[in-house]
């Protein structure tokens, strides 16, 4: 399907780290990426060195979880997710309705979610004992992601013509050490399927996920075949995401446009619930790279004209007291 969302060929910087910044590819790329992040925020990357059997097996692992009985599941309930954000989220137990509230009857999302956090995420203990290649498929996907990483902040230094180009990549060390602290999040979504007298009972406004921003830097989101995914441009129309065969979306989060003052924005975007989709699971994969702790919330370049920002402005707050604040208020208890 077209989108009029960015496609990037992430090969154009595939070069070595060191010295990549020289490159007429990183040039290029570098204001492809910017003006795709500045325009809508999102865009498609291909060739992003993710080898596609390394996504296969992340979903099917966190799939086998998402099968297991309920009270199995349960056992793996969050204790606390303002604290401890590892874990099995329930569907009830979830509402990230924040901006607009088109919710369900229900008044939760119609999804379940596994969180592997921090430094928790290294940890085989932190993991269900039934699903024993979970872990691993989740190290994989992650580490397969974090040398594309550093190049796209590059890019954004770059592109932002910031005075530390490097200024990213200073304040994302725990992508090299998870011990580092930090809200870094691999988290699997799970929209269950309907069944028939449900699926009837469908409005034209259901959601599988409702409108949201992400809080962190940026989100690398891997979606399966279903669909429903759409983001919301600035002139408030929402416009598919749909799946593109080997490509990863990468999104801006509220700390990016906050550091870019506004220029790139964190989209909102949601999954619809369509009637035709929703006997069908639907599977996807969000890597959320946030900042490292102690990280302030204060534009780095000067503020896009008429920026409305959706992340208040606290100098003294740094993000890891907002992200707490975040948590709190999404949960549906
Ligand atoms: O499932 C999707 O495609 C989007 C998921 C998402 O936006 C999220 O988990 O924050
Ligand atoms: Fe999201």
């Amino acid at each position: 399907m077209k989108s009029e969302i960015p496609i990037l060929d992430c090969s154009k910087i595939s070069g070595s780290y060191d010295g990549v910044s020289d490159s007429d590819g990183f040039e290029e790329f570098a204001k492809q990426l910017g003006d795709g992040m500045s325009s809508i925020g999102f865009v498609y990357l291909t060739n992003h060195g993710v080898h596609h059997s390394i996504i296969d097996v992340v979903l099917r692992e966190s799939r086998n979880f998402f099968e297991l009985p309920k009270d199995v599941k349960m056992k793996y309930r969050k204790p606390d997710a303002v604290e401890n954000f590892n874990g099995y989220t329930p569907a009830e137990d979830e509402q990230l309705n924040e901006t607009v509230g088109t919710t369900n009857k229900s008044g939760h999302d119609y999804k379940e979610a596994w969180d592997s956090w921090g430094k928790e995420m290294l940890s085989e203990a932190n993991y269900p004992s039934e699903v024993p290649g979970m872990k691993k498929s989740v190290d994989d996907f992650r580490l397969s992601l974090v040398t594309l990483c550093k190049k796209l902040f590059l890019c954004f230094g770059h592109y932002l013509k910031l005075e530390d180009p490097e200024f990213f990549l200073q304040r994302h060390r725990a992508l090299d050490d998870l011990n580092i602290k930090s809200h870094n999040d691999i988290r699997t979504n799970y929209y269950m399927a309907l069944n028939s007298s449900e699926v009837d009972e469908i409005t034209e406004d259901a959601m599988r996920l409702n409108e949201h921003n992400d809080w962190g830097t940026v989100t690398f989101l891997v979606q399966d075949s279903v669909g429903g995914l759409e983001a919301k441009k600035t002139n408030g129309d929402w416009i598919p995401v749909p799946p593109i065969e080997n490509s990863i979306v990468l999104n801006a989060g509220l700390m990016l446009e906050m550091w870019s003052g506004g220029h790139f924005p964190a989209t909102g975007h949601r999954v619809r619930l369509l009637k035709s989709q929703a006997k069908t699971v639907r599977q996807s994969i969000g890597f959320f790279v946030q900042p490292d702790g102690e990280s302030n919330c204060i534009p780095l370049v000067p503020e896009k004209k008429d920026w409305h920002p959706a992340y208040p402005k606290v100098d003294k707050e740094t993000h890891f007291e907002y992200f707490r604040n975040r948590v709190a208020g999404s949960r549906a208890y």
